[in-house]
This record gives C-alpha cells, structure tokens and sequence, in this order.
C-alpha cells in the first residue's frame, strides 16, 4: 500500500533550446540563410505535468515518441533544469538509461567499482556488494574483460545491477530493461520488488506494455508533453489501448519463478 510522498512533480514544464534548426524558407538565397542561421527553436517536451508518487510504488510512464517521458525522468533526476513548476525528491535518486556512462575500455569489475563510487557507496560498501552485482548481471566470466567485448544485453545487465546497487530511494529506469533477456527481465522485476518492498520508489519509462503491465502498479501517460492520464495499471493500458488502437499484453502474475 503506498504510503507517504517520495517525490512531489508540480506543474512541471521543461523547454529545450535549438539554434538553427528551422527549415529555410522564402525566395531569397540570403534571405533564407539569414533565418535559418540566426533561428531559435523552442520545444516544449513538457507541458504542466503534475503528480505525487509514494513510498512503494512502482510507477509505469507510456506514450508516444516524443511524449516526454525521457525529458520528465532526466528532471526528476537533476540532470534539466525546469523551465517553470518544481520537483521535490524524498531520499536519493539514480537514473538507469539506455546510455548510462559506463566505460567501454575498463572491464565490468572496474565498472561496478567506478560506478559505485559515482552513486556515491563506500569502497568497503562496493566490496560487501561486488558478488552480488555480477550475479544480478549475470557477466560471469567476462567480470575482468573489457567492456566492449560484452554483448548489448551483458551491457544492460551490468548498468541495471550498478544503477540499483545504489539502494536508491527512487530508482529510475529509462528504457534500459528493453534489450534483456527473459531471465534478465526476471532479475531485474526481483530488484524493482526489492526495492519498492524497501519502500524505495521505481518509475520506468518503456514501450513495452508487457514490462509496463508486469513491473508497475500505477501508469502515467504522457501525451506531446502533457498528463493525459494518471491511475492503476490496468485501467490507463486499457485507456491507451481504446484511444491509441495499440494492443496491451494480457497481465503476468507480478511475481513469479526464478529462472534458473
Ligand atoms: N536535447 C534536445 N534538444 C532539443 N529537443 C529535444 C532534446 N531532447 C528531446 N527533445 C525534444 O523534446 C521532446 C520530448 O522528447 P523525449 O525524448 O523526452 O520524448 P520521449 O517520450 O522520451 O520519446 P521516445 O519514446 O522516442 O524516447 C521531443 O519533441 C524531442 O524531439
């Protein structure tokens, strides 16, 4: 049952800034060079998004590309200014995505060190977790290789076990379960419930509605920007699937057996 607030998102809007992106136009060459050189774009990625997340929930975020969801999740992390509205996190934070900053050259065990250190543990804390970070990510005996010998998938692995050995209070999750395999998405859904059972928070961002359906009691869905919908899992899926004809994966029992 969620309890009291981890994170407070009030009337969020972030803008980005492009310069000389606007497509030329008119007749003249000059003319035209002159707009497209000195043009600023604005992108208004989001647009007064409100909401309250809770110890122990596990919040799913959907919608379109360009809705968004990475542009909100980067916010809440600190990594992009609002351009108005405010965001309040209860505890520490970790952003998990896709191009988490591992280094290709070092090998995992450097890795695990390296990114420990940058979430802010121990060496001794690292030390205590090192086992139990190669055994979530499943690298084995690539543990002392180079990075860039590691499949995608042994990549992903290692980034979710470093980002979550953080313990973090709210753990966000950027697509990054997307190129796993079965028994990595079993993993990691066994980390998430650690976590929320911790009464940490976890929101995801995926276009997988199967992960989304599996890993979160609550979804939010974002639409160019905006909070179209906000409530249990089930029903917004069911709402995204009638307004957007995308069919949902049927519901997975939210804990099941290990794969060995
Ligand atoms: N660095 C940037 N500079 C300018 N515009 C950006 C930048 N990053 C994102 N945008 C724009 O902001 C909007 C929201 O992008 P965002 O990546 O947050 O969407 P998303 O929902 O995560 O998309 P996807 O599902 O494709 O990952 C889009 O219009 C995108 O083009």
């Amino acid at each position: 049952m969620a309890e009291r607030p981890s994170l407070v998102v009030d009337d969020v809007h972030i803008h980005y800034r492009t310069f000389g992106g606007r497509r030329p136009t008119g007749s003249s060459w000059m003319g035209a060079v002159r707009r497209h050189v000195g043009s600023v774009d604005l992108v208004k990625a989001v647009r007064g998004v409100s909401f309250v997340a809770h110890h122990g929930e596990s919040i799913g975020v959907i919608g379109h590309n360009g809705s968004g969801k990475s542009t909100l999740l980067r916010a809440i992390a600190g990594g992009l200014p609002t351009a108005s509205g405010a965001i309040w996190a209860d505890g520490s934070t970790a952003l998990l995505g896709v191009n988490a900053a591992l280094m290709r050259d070092l090998s995992g065990h450097r890795n695990i060190v390296l990114g420990g250190l940058a979430l802010g543990l121990t060496p001794a804390e690292i030390a205590e977790r090192h086992d139990e970070l190669v055994d979530l990510a499943g690298i084995g005996d690539f543990l002392h290789l180079p990075m860039r010998a590691y499949s995608s998938g042994m990549s992903a692995r290692l980034r979710f076990a470093i980002s979550s050995a953080a313990r973090p209070d709210l753990l966000l999750i950027d697509e990054a379960l997307a190129t796993g395999d079965a028994e990595f998405k079993q993993r990691s859904r066994e980390r998430i419930d650690e976590i929320v059972g911790e009464a940490g928070t976890v929101i995801l961002v995926s276009h997988s509605m199967s992960t989304i359906r599996s890993m979160c009691d609550r979804v939010l869905w974002l639409d160019h920007g905006r909070l179209v919908a906000d409530g249990p899992t089930v029903d917004v899926l069911e709402e995204y699937s009638a307004r957007t004809g995308r069919p949902t994966a049927r519901p997975t029992p939210r804990r099941t057996q290990e794969v060995s």
